[in-house]
């Protein structure tokens, strides 16, 4: 497995270029099962978990072709069932229950089971489906979801805010009989671009942005050209680098009405925010760091998603703050890590309370998930002495050339390659 070595006391300083958003990405992709006609993908980043995805559909039985941007078509996809061995790599892997149902009335997706984050059922999704009119039984680890003839459309309150949850029964939705009605739809960016998507190629989605999505099924969807959105959570994760080793940073490719909670708590953690349609720069320079409190919840509040790096942030401020993480019950593995980076951090409940301390120093480290994986890299840079950070596969599935674009922003990190 891969490590990274990190050389602590460095700034990050300099220019950054924004991938497109892997949570936008994965659900479009998926959507192309809905169509059998050709689609264009542009800004779409490479990632392991895009690479995942787009084998996943080749198994399914489309055909991708990437050169710079991708073409999908899905017009011959012959095959219903998405296997155990790839969704166990990746949880979005239930994005494939939607399109298939809708467009072929059948789809057998294994169950993505826990993960380090907590126990993430599917419970919703299934419901929603259900009250479509698909007939669903969960056997020897798969979903598995029948439907004669077309899904109806249906009225859907969702009991949680679920991102994905949202994106399968839109997508399903799509091309079912009727209208649907989404109540307590997720609002994330990530769901909008979906949206988007969908309507690009046809589809009659209303109250794209809002927490009730009406969704008029149509018949088919015909094929098209799209620009995913930039990666919200990539855009924070550089922009807290640079706040906490005192650099300057210009973000370019990103969009930063799609991140305005994290703008606001790094502005009042001291630091110099510009921003234009496309970039975002932050300034860190001889002002001091100061801590925030934050409490995730579903957008437009501060993301889950960015709160391993605002507890590395709080680590290393001046003062205390409060981290609330309310979205996943198991989010604080990263903190254990930063504790034996001499963090003062206590654990209390879904409750992260972060003292200063002098410094941190550098150890070995585990990456557990994905966004906890980029917090420790983040502090091994702020650190005294070298950092490894080991497991770095998870930072793998949604860094677009982490380590290639913090080199350039003057980060002293290596890949160290394991067997
Ligand atoms: C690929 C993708 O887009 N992943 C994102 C998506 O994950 P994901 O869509 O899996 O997260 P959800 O929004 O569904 O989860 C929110 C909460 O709802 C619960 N829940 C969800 C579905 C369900 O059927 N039953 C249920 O109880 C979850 O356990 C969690 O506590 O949104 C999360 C919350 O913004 C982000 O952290 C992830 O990066
Ligand atoms: C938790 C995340 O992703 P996933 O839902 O794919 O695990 C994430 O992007 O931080």
């Amino acid at each position: 497995m891969d490590k990274f070595k990190i050389q602590g006391g460095c700034t990050l300083q300099g220019e950054v270029t924004i991938s497109g958003a892997k949570n936008a990405a994965l659900p479009i992709l998926f959507a192309t099962l809905l169509c059998d006609d050709e689609i264009h993908l542009s800004n779409v980043p490479d990632l392991k978990d895009v690479a995942t995805t787009l084998k996943l559909l080749e198994i399914l039985g489309a055909s991708v072709k990437r050169n710079g941007d991708l073409t999908v078509l899905a017009g011959a996809v012959n095959h219903h069932v998405a296997p155990y061995e790839l969704v166990k790599t990746m949880r979005a892997s239930i994005l494939a229950l939607g399109p298939l149902t809708a467009r072929f009335g059948m789809a057998d997706v294994s169950l993505p089971g826990g993960c380090a984050i907590g126990a993430r059922p599917v419970n919703l999704h299934i419901h929603g489906l259900e009250l479509m009119g698909a007939k669903i039984v969960v056997e020897e680890g798969y979903i598995k979801a029948r439907v004669d003839g077309r899904l109806k459309g249906a009225h859907i309150l969702m009991d949680m805010v679920s991102v994905t949850g949202t994106e399968n029964l839109m997508m399903a939705a799509v091309l079912a009989d009727g209208r649907t009605v989404i109540e307590n739809a997720a609002r994330e960016p990530e769901v909008v671009d979906l949206a988007n998507f969908l309507n690009a190629l046809g589809a009659k989605i209303q109250g794209i942005g809002t927490n009730t999505l009406t969704i008029d099924g149509v018949e088919r969807l015909h094929g098209g050209a799209y620009r995913v959105q930039p990666d919200r959570i990539e855009t924070g994760t550089f922009l807290v680098g640079a706040a906490i080793s005192g650099g300057e940073i210009l973000c370019r490719n990103t969009d930063p009405t799609l991140l305005e909670a994290v703008l606001v708590k790094l502005e009042e953690a001291g630091a110099l925010i510009e921003k234009g349609a496309d970039w975002i720069r932050l300034d860190m320079r001889n002002r001091v760091l100061k801590p925030v409190n934050i409490t995730t919840a579903p957008y437009p509040a501060f993301p889950t998603d960015m709160q391993a790096q605002f507890t590395v942030l709080n680590a290393v401020a001046k003062g205390t703050g409060v981290v609330t993480e309310t979205i996943f019950e198991n989010r604080f593995m990263h903190v254990p890590e930063l504790v034996r980076m001499g963090a003062d951090i206590e654990l209390q409940g879904n409750t992260a309370v972060c003292r200063d301390t002098e410094h941190l120093c550098g150890a070995q480290v585990m990456a557990t998930d994905l966004r906890a994986s980029a917090s420790l890299v983040l502090a091994g840079f702020v650190a005294h002495g070298v950092t490894i950070v080991d497991r770095i596969y998870h930072i793998d599935r949604g860094y677009e050339d982490i380590e290639g674009k913090l080199l350039a922003l003057g980060g002293k990190i290596e890949r160290i390659r394991g067997e």
